[in-house]
């Protein structure tokens, strides 16, 4: 394996503008390209001359025109002297005339001989999916005008974005594209190859180039296509599996050799364009760490490596695909981050013609939303690019058509620079677009965008494209004063510079020649003619000139004015005409620009009017999801018997509150319980206390009560009964004491001690009744009663009423309360009933449960 010259096989020095690969004479050392010399990458420096001429023609055709009678008198055949340079000029464009375009022949191939498209041959090859979703169906082929013609038609998804659009706006959901064949989700690489690459590959070795890319939205399919599966680049039989560029690789290889060819070399050179930036991926250097050696400042400085054999192929290939830019997203799991670009250059030694066969993977336009925000600059990078090239298809499309000035923005990106140096150049047609599809419904949107893209680059009509299209874009970048041209248009002195030419090559010709052999490095076409043309020194020039062309034997003075005022006139015309067309051109520009600009803010803001719908729709669908989720998950616990675990993950605002109320209330409830237990304990301690207080009490009361007893005894011991007999056999009894009033008339002696009571209760008793009867009386300190003495003492006495008559009842002087009355458990005497003491009543008899009444006292 044979490695070439690395540096610089592109010839632009700063503007990336790529070239043919030029060799030097030796075929393998590259070498700067003449600024004059097109850079169209079919171009050979064999046709540089033919060329040159070519291009004298058509300008000499519209000089022509500028010129008028003069100019067709000077170069009328038979008035120019034989051997002249006037003569020559007028054979050669006699012999241009003849000569049909594109005749250019090389040693060992013809081109094939089948009519080659005029279109972009653009195919469809859907990848197989594992779900079932039908979201195309492929319609059988026709054939339209001689054309291959294959449709299909989309169903929109009910998911998709496209579906409720057309159902909101009632139109079709159903949507049908153009392609030049549809590859199904079954179809074999070998039958891929067989249809999109295999027709150039005659071409190629016949020095015709042809260009092969494959576009799609992310994980449709691409890489599949190009590469075929990495394992699979590791032996040089064929792989079923191989894509496109090895098969290419193979079929070259085989056509040489059975051709027995030894005059034809095969070169490769592959590179990425990851962020607008170029990475050789063929580099010598090491590829880790992906360092600045890597990046190429221009597509002219990528490696070229000659590939003596098949394995060595491979291997490249395979080289490649670890250097290229690859990275997970949420959607492919190895997602190609850069468009990759192989260019295989079959180099014919003897002619020393090169054509090339570029196989093109580009990377995935996608969604950043899909594949996730940290890839967010890759992806705009790569969608600019896409849109970029998208662009360049409606421009050649346009311009093609109806609109012949469209501007195509080749230099918006380094990409489409690349493809433009092939779609300006003589085999434009040799161009084949494969469109990747993944059938999937979710990709269903996105690839309607593609598909629509796809149906822009089947209508280009190579064959119409203006060829003064590719000038303002991809001619050299200097004038030839050394000037950078402005939007890669000639600047109007080059334009004069140019018109001189014509009138004058020989005189240029000498000019450049002394610049090449570097004897004058200052000698710029501007030293030869400057603008105006009222330079001194120029105008000499340009009369010695035409000296030259000046028949001999007219050279007077006059006939030299004549001449010189003549070509004045020209240059004049010339510049005036110039001005019209620069004006023309500018004015149409601008009007351009103008429609550019609003499609490209409309199609903006469409983007970005989708593109906010489709995240608000992501978003609601998100919300939905993460409700069914919750769903789920409540059912799933009410099912599980959960609820109320359930209900504490994720309470409802009411269903909080009632849990907080309800905790209160249990809290609430243990309060009071506590409480309740210290006022129980409370009350026990005073319940003790009290119940020991009232034993004590109870205690003191039994020994009140039995010193009672005992004082009671000692007055029973100290009182005494009378009993006073009726007349005779009455008897009184002491009750108790009496009121102060009259003193009986026979006081009775009681006692012998003197006695306290004033007052005498005596129950006078006869055989038939006992009768109680009080009896006033007071003591007489003259018979004390005697303690000692204990058996009834008759003493005379006075008995104050008589009991005969009718006396107040015992009953009558005690009030029985209404209340149930209640016993002291421990004494069995009544308690006295709560309240206050009734009016009438003098004290609570316990003994009685009653009120003694003091009424029925005064009432005696
Ligand atoms: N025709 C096919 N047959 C079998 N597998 C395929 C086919 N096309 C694609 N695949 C598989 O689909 C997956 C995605 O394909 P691939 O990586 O080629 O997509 P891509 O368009 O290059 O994606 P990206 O733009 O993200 O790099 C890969 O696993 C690939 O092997």
């Amino acid at each position: 394996m044979e490695r070439i010259n690395e540096s610089s096989f592109f010839s632009d020095k700063e503007n990336d503008v790529p070239d043919m690969i030029n060799y030097d004479e030796n075929h393998l050392n590259n070498s700067q390209i003449d600024q004059d010399v097109s850079y169209f990458p079919d171009a050979n420096v064999s046709l540089e001359s033919e060329r040159d001429l070519n291009t004298t023609l058509n300008d000499t055709i519209q000089l022509k025109k500028n010129l008028g009678e003069t100019f067709d008198q000077l170069t009328k055949p038979g008035q120019s002297k034989p051997g002249s340079f006037r003569q020559s000029v007028a054979e050669k464009i006699h012999e241009f005339e003849m000569k049909p375009a594109n005749t250019l022949s090389f040693d060992s191939y013809e081109s094939e001989s089948e009519p080659e498209p005029k279109q972009f041959s653009v195919y469809l090859r859907l990848r197989p999916t594992a779900n079932s979703d039908n979201t195309i169906e492929i319609l059988p082929k026709t054939a339209v005008d001689g054309r291959s013609v294959q449709k299909i038609r989309t169903h929109a998804p009910a998911s998709s974005h496209s579906f409720k659009v057309a159902r909101a706006g009632g139109s079709s959901i159903l949507k049908e594209f153009e392609f030049a064949e549809v590859f199904p989700q079954d179809a074999s690489q070998e039958v891929v190859y067989e249809r999109t690459v295999s027709p150039y590959i005659n071409g190629v070795l016949a020095g015709e180039s042809g260009l092969v890319f494959c576009y799609g939205i992310t994980n449709a399919g691409k890489t599949y296509t190009v590469t075929g599966p990495d394992k699979t680049l590791t032996s040089d039989s064929v792989n079923q599996s191989w894509g496109l560029l090895p098969r290419a690789l193979k079929h070259l290889f085989e056509l040489c050799h059975n051709n027995g060819t030894q005059n034809l070399s095969l070169h490769m050179s592959y590179f990425e364009i990851y962020n607008e930036k170029i990475f050789d991926l063929l580099s010598v250097e090491t590829m880790t760490g992906r360092t600045a050696a890597h990046m190429k400042k221009s597509l002219h400085s990528i490696s070229l490596h000659r590939v003596p054999s098949l394995a060595d192929g491979l291997s490249f290939i395979s080289q490649a695909k670890t250097n290229r830019r690859c990275a997970t997203n949420s959607i492919n799991k190895e997602s190609s981050r850069s468009h990759a670009i192989c260019q295989i250059q079959v180099l014919n030694k003897s002619s020393n013609i090169k054509s090339n066969l570029w196989i093109v993977d580009l990377a995935g336009s996608e969604r950043s939303k899909r594949t996730g925000g940290a890839r967010q600059q890759e992806a705009a990078n790569i969608n600019m690019s896409l849109m970029t090239l998208n662009q360049c298809l409606e421009g050649l499309r346009s311009s093609a058509g109806d609109k012949k000035n469209a501007v195509i923005p080749w230099r918006d990106s380094k990409l489409t620079r690349l493809f433009a140096a092939h779609w300006m150049g003589p085999y434009a047609n040799r161009t084949s677009m494969v469109i990747n599809v993944n059938p999937a419904a979710s990709d269903f949107d996105e690839t309607q965008h593609v598909l629509s893209y796809s149906s822009v680059a089947r209508n280009i009509d190579t064959s119409s494209i203006p060829k003064e299209k590719a000038a303002p874009s991809v001619s050299v970048e200097y004038d030839n004063n050394g000037h950078r041209m402005v939007s890669g248009k000639p600047t109007f002195s080059q334009k004069i510079v140019n018109a001189i030419k014509k009138l004058s090559p020989h005189r240029f010709n000498g000019s450049r020649k002394r610049k090449e052999n570097s004897d004058d490095h200052d000698a710029k076409p501007s030293d030869v003619f400057k603008y105006p043309v009222n330079n001194k020194k120029i105008r000499t020039e340009v009369v010695e000139g035409d000296e030259k062309i000046a028949p001999r034997g007219s050279s007077s003075t006059d006939q030299k004015e004549i001449n010189s005022l003549r070509m004045k006139v020209s240059v004049l015309e010339v510049e005036n005409q110039m001005l019209k067309t620069q004006n023309d051109e500018l004015q149409a520009d601008v009007d351009q620009l103008r429609d550019q600009m609003e499609s490209v803010e409309a199609d903006v803001r469409d983007e970005v009017a989708e593109e906010m719908e489709s995240q608000m729709r992501a978003m609601s669908q998100q919300y939905d999801d993460i409700i069914e989720k919750l769903k789920l998950q409540m059912e799933q616990l009410v099912s599980s018997g959960a609820v109320a675990s359930a209900r504490k993950l994720h309470p409802s605002r009411g269903e909080q509150k009632i849990a907080e109320l309800t905790e209160q209330l249990e809290e609430c409830e243990e309060e009071m319980q506590r409480m309740r237990k210290d006022q129980e304990e409370q009350i026990a301690v005073i319940t003790a206390k009290y119940e020991e207080e009232v034993s004590k009490k109870d205690a003191e009361l039994q020994s009140l009560r039995e010193k009672l007893e005992k004082v009671q005894k000692e007055n029973e011991v100290n009182s005494f009964a009378i009993k006073v007999e009726k007349g005779s056999d009455a008897l009184v009894r002491e009750e108790g004491g009496c009121s102060q009033g009259s003193s009986p008339s026979n006081p009775i002696l009681l006692d012998d001690t003197q006695s306290t009571f004033d007052s005498f209760d005596v129950e006078v008793l006869d055989e038939k009744n006992t009768q109680q009867i009080d009896i006033e009386c007071s003591p007489d300190p003259a018979f004390p009663l005697s303690r000692k003495d204990k058996n009834p003492v008759r003493h005379p006495f006075e008995v104050l009423s008589s009991n005969s008559r009718s006396e107040p009842q015992l009953e009558d002087c005690w009030m029985k309360p209404n209340a149930t009355l209640k016993q002291d458990p421990s004494t069995g005497f009544y308690l006295r009933p709560k309240g206050r003491k009734p009016k009438d009543a003098e004290y609570w008899d316990k003994n009685r449960g009653a009120w003694r009444l003091s009424v029925a006292m005064n009432d005696l």
